[in-house]
């Protein structure tokens, strides 16, 4: 998919025109209304400066959570407008609507080189329903369009493809070529040997990504609560582990199409059993043939860290989406841990290294390792549909390159 970029439009294309940049600025936030992760905002940043430094006036659209078409004020994105002028080094005008006169005033009085924050697009039940007659209103404002929001990409919704339909042209912001790029490549074209690390709690909403990686990837190696399945497909005792009863036949199936088609799929050989779901609970690492009955197992054992370390020594492109255990408890992070830690020591050989949104990405932050991976996508859900092959309807909208 080769699209049309905000690299392509020059400043004498953009000068004084009103570009409607979509963004992903549901980052997480407190109860008091203080963002905890800016990442997703400050990721943003290049297509930003470069559209105001290129004398645009920037109208940017983000939703908030999933307010569900109503007004929620806990939803408005006032805080991220206060968060985004400082990381910008100017004041952002910030509207109560995204739609309507007040808006067409405030977008009316910007000078070339503002910014202008919209309120969260979700608050119309429009947005979602990708309401041809709302993607209108939004668009009115605007000459013409960037899709900057990586992390909605795979949603098809007014603000992310309806307003395409009203806008030309409608590019690729710096963030979405860069999710492409890495994440595209990684499966299109990788340097070799590729491996997967698929990690989370249930294989259930991994089977999409691992059919497809098994036949992209030299190694795939499973970690997580869905090993349980995998091992009680295999007729293994698993105690009270987390386990997919209606999943074990495709756990088989999945193991026989590695096989067929030459994949190394690993698995953990032993795990880390908790007598409780709770971070207090009594662990005990035990080989995956001697699980206890009554016994939980919540986290990867030291063993198999030492396996899946060797299994990645030689790769040059790996792929991680999912945590290796409940790393959320310290006593069954350890596994998690030492995957973010391998993933950093092999990046500094050359290979490298992708992390798939969500919680993988939270646990290489815990670790503080974030800066020594390649990428670290913005898109939990958005990247999963990428590397499992689907099209993404808010890239798939924009003009072709
Ligand atoms: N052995 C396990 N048993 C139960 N839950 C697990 C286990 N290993 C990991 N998890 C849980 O999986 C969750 C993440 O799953 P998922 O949402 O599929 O991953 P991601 O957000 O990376 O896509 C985490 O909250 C983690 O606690
Ligand atoms: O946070 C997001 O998704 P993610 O948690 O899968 O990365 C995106 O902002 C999309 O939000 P949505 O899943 O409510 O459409």
């Amino acid at each position: 998919m080769s699209k049309k970029s905000l690299a392509n439009l020059s400043a004498a294309d953009v000068s004084g025109k009103r570009a409607l940049v979509r963004v992903d600025f549901n980052v997480p936030m407190d109860d008091q209304g203080n963002i905890t992760d800016d990442t997703r905002i400050r990721a943003a940043l290049p297509t930003m400066k470069d559209l105001t430094q290129k004398g645009a006036k920037v109208i940017l659209a983000s939703h908030f959570g999933r307010p569900k078409g109503e007004v929620k004020d806990k939803l408005r994105l006032t805080p991220v407008a206060k968060r985004l002028s400082e990381l910008l080094g100017q004041e952002v005008v910030k509207t109560d609507d995204c739609i309507g006169d007040d808006v067409a005033a405030k977008v009316a009085a910007l000078q070339n080189g503002q910014v202008l924050l919209l309120e969260n697009v979700r608050f119309y039940a429009e947005e979602e329903k990708n309401d041809p007659e709302f993607a209108k209103k939004l668009a009115a404002n605007a000459d013409f369009y960037v899709n900057d929001a990586f992390g909605t990409a795979h949603r098809a919704h007014a603000s992310t493809e309806g307003v395409t339909k009203f806008l030309k042209p409608s590019v690729a912001g710096y963030l979405v070529e860069k999710e492409l790029q890495y994440l595209q490549s990684a499966i299109e074209a990788p340097k070799r040997p590729l491996a997967a690390i698929i990690g989370g709690s249930k294989v259930s909403s991994k089977i999409g990504v691992i059919e497809t990686l098994l036949e992209k990837c030299d190694k795939l190696i499973i970690g997580g609560g869905m090993i349980f399945t995998f091992y009680k497909a295999r007729g293994l005792s698993v105690g009270k582990s987390l386990v997919e009863e209606d999943k074990l036949e495709l756990a088989k199936a999945l193991e026989a199409k590695a096989k067929e088609r030459g994949v190394a799929l690993l698995l953990p050989t032993d795990i880390v059993s908790a007598d409780k779901f709770a971070p207090d609970a009594n662990a005990t690492t035990v080989s995956i043939e001697n699980i206890p009955a009554d016994g939980m197992g919540l986290d990867i054992g030291p063993d198999s860290v030492k396996v899946f370390q060797a299994a990645l020594a030689d790769c040059k492109t790996v792929i991680w989406n999912g945590p290796m255990g409940v790393f959320e408890f310290d006593k069954f992070a350890a596994g998690t841990e030492a995957i973010a830690h391998t993933l950093a020591e092999i990046g500094k050989t050359g290979t490298t290294t992708i992390i798939g949104g969500g919680d993988s990405v939270a646990a290489v932050e815990k670790v503080g390792l974030a800066d020594q991976m390649s990428h670290i996508s913005t898109g939990g859900g958005a990247s999963l549909e990428l590397l499992e092959g689907k099209v993404l309807p808010g890239i798939a909208a924009l003009d072709e390159a």
